[in-house]
């Protein structure tokens, strides 16, 4: 019972006030334990070992007592059972029976370490392999799930969730069958040594089982909790370490530790309750085996003393108590594992069973566009929204009635008050999110039909904030595609940034830390533009790319991307209206919905919203 409370603890998080889920739980447990087959079926071979070795394993345990109460009967002169050491002197008997009794155990030792390490070695794969495939999942998965979803519960998830699952097969799958097929063989075993106090052990079972099949109901209630809170302490905790800054500026840390302090404690006590009972099966299993132990002398010295039973039988059965109570105890023991891992499959269920809202299109599409795709040259950087309506949550729309066409090569600036929608725009053209209503169409194909990697190569898009990965310079430039450091120190060549990349320590072999965290904004941003360039898009898009920048490297970067934008469409966003008097064209948002269009000069002369701005800005400079 060495299982640290970490592995105990692992239940569902829905329905946790009521646990509703275990009114279903049974029908739900083998759906559920369908769903694991396949990961199970790519390591047959090693589970067939683990099932073979059960047999010499289950034989040899049910063996030790009999030979253990075939010695004594030996020594106290009773009639044997075994033909072999009939006629043989006590001493040949004894020696007979101790070799037979180390061959057994030597079979459980060898036998028992290699299922031991065949079931771990196959649990830690099941556990990888699932937990690949939920990263797989959860990578692909749409903005709005994430939107939804805190960080914290799904690392919780991918990290403890698939750790009890993995359990259940190191500890409890094979194992139960092990000790299930245990308790059978020694019951076997006993009935043909002397069938009343046979039946009498077996019939202790019955209660117990109920006994211990009631609090490992309660133990599956008190971890559905336990196991919410595991998820807010996580939540928690990841919030405060992205937020560190500003936990420290705001002098936030004596308040959120105890906030912290208070999940903590919620966390603890409910962990307590699956603590408490879990401790019960084991004090009742223990309890049990000795009321047990007692039962066989009381029966057996009554049989002995009407000479119905040998003193070595009654050793045997004394023997046999004890280790009836051991499989059900270790049953016990891995039947908690299978429920904390049936909760954890569900939990990891729930994510597996989340829909990829935004997934290429059908074969056929696909091939139409791989043809497309072939002859770049008539890629031509047309966009169209086509009365595009969009709502992050139900009916609230953010973007309405959008009607608009940006011709190739034009240059179109987003203007209007924070939240009017320009970001939701770039969004939605990049198909991180679907319109509620209408159509977006690049080159005259609707985006839903294109390969989104063929969409994401006509688009280059640089935000306000460039996320970097930890790695070095060029990989963050390439980002795993095969690009040579010739093209990558072109791209760089292109938008002004090879200056700066050769001043780091490394030059593109520079190593960057976690989300970038040894460069300044302004030098993160630098390197997402070379990251776009050298993808040679069609279709740029700058959302207030240029403003973290300081006035000399922004001049540096505009001079390039006046180059870059030559014969490219280009939707811009900017703040600060001076930076985008020579577009083409300006859309003015506001509330969603596009309330002026048209060159810098000409909504000057409109007087409208976009002249009451830019006046506005000039007042201020
Ligand atoms: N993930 C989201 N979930 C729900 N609502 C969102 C989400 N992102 C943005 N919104 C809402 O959508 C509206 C438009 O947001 P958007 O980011 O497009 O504005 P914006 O014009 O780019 O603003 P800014 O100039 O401040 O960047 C806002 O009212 C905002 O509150």
């Amino acid at each position: 019972m060495s299982r640290s409370p970490k592995t105990k603890v692992v239940s569902n998080q829905r329905n946790s006030s009521d646990g509703k889920l275990l009114t279903s739980d049974r029908e739900t447990d083998w759906r559920l334990f369908l769903r694991l087959v396949p990961y199970a079926r790519r390591s047959g071979r090693e589970l067939s070992i683990s099932l073979v070795l059960l047999v010499p394993l289950a034989v040899s345990g049910a063996i030790q007592p009999l030979i253990i109460g075939e010695a004594i009967s030996l020594i106290r002169q009773e009639p044997t059972k075994f033909a072999f050491i009939q006629g043989k002197s006590l001493e040949e008997g004894i020696n007979i029976l101790a070799i037979i009794l180390l061959l057994t155990m030597v079979i459980r030792l060898v036998f028992t370490a290699i299922q031991g390490y065949t079931v771990q070695k196959v649990g830690q794969k099941i556990t990888a392999d699932i937990r690949a495939d939920l990263f797989e999942h959860v990578t692909q998965l749409a903005v709005r799930f994430f939107d939804r979803t805190p960080v914290g519960k799904l690392i919780t998830r991918l990290t403890s969730d698939v750790e009890a699952l993995g359990d259940v097969f190191t500890t409890g799958a094979i194992g139960i069958v092990s000790d299930l097929f245990s308790i059978v063989v020694i019951a076997v075993a006993m009935f043909a040594l002397q069938w009343q106090i046979a039946l009498m052990l077996v019939l202790m079972l019955v209660p117990v089982t109920a006994l211990i099949i009631y609090f490992q109901q309660q133990y599956r209630k008190a971890n559905y909790k336990a196991r919410d809170e595991l998820s807010s302490l996580n939540s928690m905790l990841q919030e405060n370490i992205v937020g560190v800054n500003i936990v420290q500026l705001f002098r936030r840390e004596k308040y959120n530790a105890e906030m912290f302090r208070s999940v903590n404690k919620q966390y603890i006590k409910e962990l307590d309750k699956t603590i408490f009972h879990d401790s019960a099966v084991s004090a009742t299993l223990e309890w049990i085996s000795l009321v047990a132990i007692a039962a066989v002398l009381w029966l057996g010295g009554s049989m002995i003393l009407g000479n119905t039973l040998s003193f070595g039988v009654l050793s045997a059965f004394i023997l046999y108590a004890q280790r009836l109570f051991d499989p059900l105890r270790q049953f016990a023991e891995k039947f908690t594992a299978i429920q904390s891992g049936f909760t954890a499959v569900e939990r990891i269920n729930d994510i597996l069973n989340e829909p990829i809202e935004i997934r290429d299109p059908e074969q056929a599409l696909e091939k139409r566009f791989s043809i497309s795709s072939q002859s770049e040259k008539n890629r031509s950087g047309e966009i169209r929204f086509e009365n595009v309506w969009f709502a992050y949550k139900n009916d609230e729309y953010v973007i309405k009635d959008l009607d608009f066409v940006i011709y190739p090569g034009e240059k179109i600036a987003l203007v209007g008050p924070t939240g009017a929608g320009k970001s939701s725009i770039i969004r939605l053209l990049c198909r991180l999110y679907e319109p509620t209503k209408g159509r977006i169409l690049i080159d005259g194909i609707d985006i839903r039909d294109l390969p989104q990697t063929e969409l994401r190569r006509h688009l280059g898009v640089i935000l306000q904030e460039g996320f970097l990965f930890a790695g070095d310079v060029k990989t963050n430039i390439t980002l795993g595609e095969t690009y040579s450091l010739e093209e990558v120190q072109t791209a760089a060549q292109i938008t002004n940034v090879d200056k700066f990349i050769e001043q780091l320590p490394q030059g593109y072999d520079t190593q960057l830390r976690e989300r970038g965290t040894n460069l300044s904004g302004g030098q993160k941003q630098l390197l997402a533009f070379a990251r776009s360039a050298i993808r040679n898009p069609h279709i740029l898009v700058l959302d207030e790319a240029t403003a973290s920048l300081d006035v000399g490297t922004e001049a540096l970067i505009q001079d390039a991307l006046d180059r870059l934008l030559v014969d490219r469409t280009a939707i811009i966003i900017a703040h600060r209206l001076s930076t985008i008097r020579n577009v083409d064209r300006i859309f003015v948002l506001k509330q969603g919905s596009l309330i002026e269009s048209g060159s810098h000069n000409e909504l000057l002369e409109q007087g409208g919203v976009y002249a009451s701005l830019y006046n506005l800005q000039m007042l201020g400079t």
